[in-house]
């Protein structure tokens, strides 16, 4: 059985999470904390693997905490940038045979979504991103559009593609969305929505547009157990759910 904590446990993702772990004949769910509660509960009760669905003005300190303490980390929360990535692998270096996974979704559609979406980069001229969420959704954009569109960038570097056109000379504030390594990326909020992304590809005469639509949390669970099953084999630092799936 694999003895697992849960942060921010009463939050949209942690409670749907807590259940998933619960209905897992080889996982134990050993702890629940949320805000305010001490991390001590984890090493308490024998915690091997926490999933953190928590803030990211928060997240840093929960993983450093568990890194410290040898608790392998399968981390759903957003915010994670090159340079906090860098501190992860750091602290991870004084911890070696701990394992963090960061994944910008856990859903495998989703994942399936951002590496088709790579892949199709290098074929198209032009490229946006929409992404659709629920408006109690604190960041924008999401981590999943983030992560997508630096997958793309870096196939178009990859491909030498030249720039993508655009002939907008003013505009309002926003208008054209935000620049995400040369990808603009446009976030709509409303209510109804779960977590949706569309990647719109263009070029002469043709256009391809990849759609994901997550329309329930428990869209993430399968990833998230995932994740919790692997992580104590993957010591360091893992990005992305696909490094833990069979893609070839
Ligand atoms: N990777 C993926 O597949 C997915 C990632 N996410 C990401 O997960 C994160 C959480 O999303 P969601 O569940 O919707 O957000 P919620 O706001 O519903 O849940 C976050 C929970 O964490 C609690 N919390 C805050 N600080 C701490 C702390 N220091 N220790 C423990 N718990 C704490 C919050 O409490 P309080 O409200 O009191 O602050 C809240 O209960 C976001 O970053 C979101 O983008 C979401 C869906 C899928
Ligand atoms: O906050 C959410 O809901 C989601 N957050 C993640 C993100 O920012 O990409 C994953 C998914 O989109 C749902």
């Amino acid at each position: 059985m694999i003895k697992v904590g849960v942060l921010g446990a009463k939050g949209r993702m942690g409670a749907q999470t807590c259940l998933a772990v619960e209905e897992a004949a080889d996982c134990d769910l050993v702890a629940q904390l949320d805000q305010g509660d001490s991390l001590d509960a984890l090493t308490e009760a024998g915690a091997e693997v926490v999933v953190d669905f928590t803030r990211p003005e928060v997240v840093m300190d929960n993983l450093a905490w568990c890194i410290e303490h040898g608790i392998h980390a399968v981390v759903g929360t957003t915010g994670f940038d090159a340079e906090r990535l860098a501190v992860l692998q750091t602290q991870l270096a004084a911890s070696p045979t701990t394992g963090v996974l960061i994944a910008p979704n856990f859903s495998i559609g989703a994942v399936l979504m951002m590496q088709f979406s790579a892949k199709a980069a290098k074929y198209y001229e032009s490229v946006e991103i929409i992404e659709l969420h629920h408006p109690d959704k604190v960041d924008a954009p999401s981590g999943t559009a983030r992560r997508t569109a630096e997958l793309i960038a870096a196939a178009r570097r990859d491909a030498e593609s030249g720039p993508i056109p655009d002939a907008t000379t003013t505009a309002l504030d926003g208008a054209r969305g935000a620049d995400v390594e040369g990808i603009r990326v446009h976030g709509v909020r409303l209510r109804g929505l779960i977590a949706h992304q569309e990647v719109l590809f263009g070029d002469e005469g043709e256009t391809l547009t990849i759609r994901h639509d997550s329309m329930s949390r428990v869209s993430f669970m399968a990833g998230v157990l995932l994740g919790v099953r692997t992580i104590a084999t993957a010591p360091g630092l893992t990005v992305g759910l696909e490094q833990f799936m069979d893609l070839t």
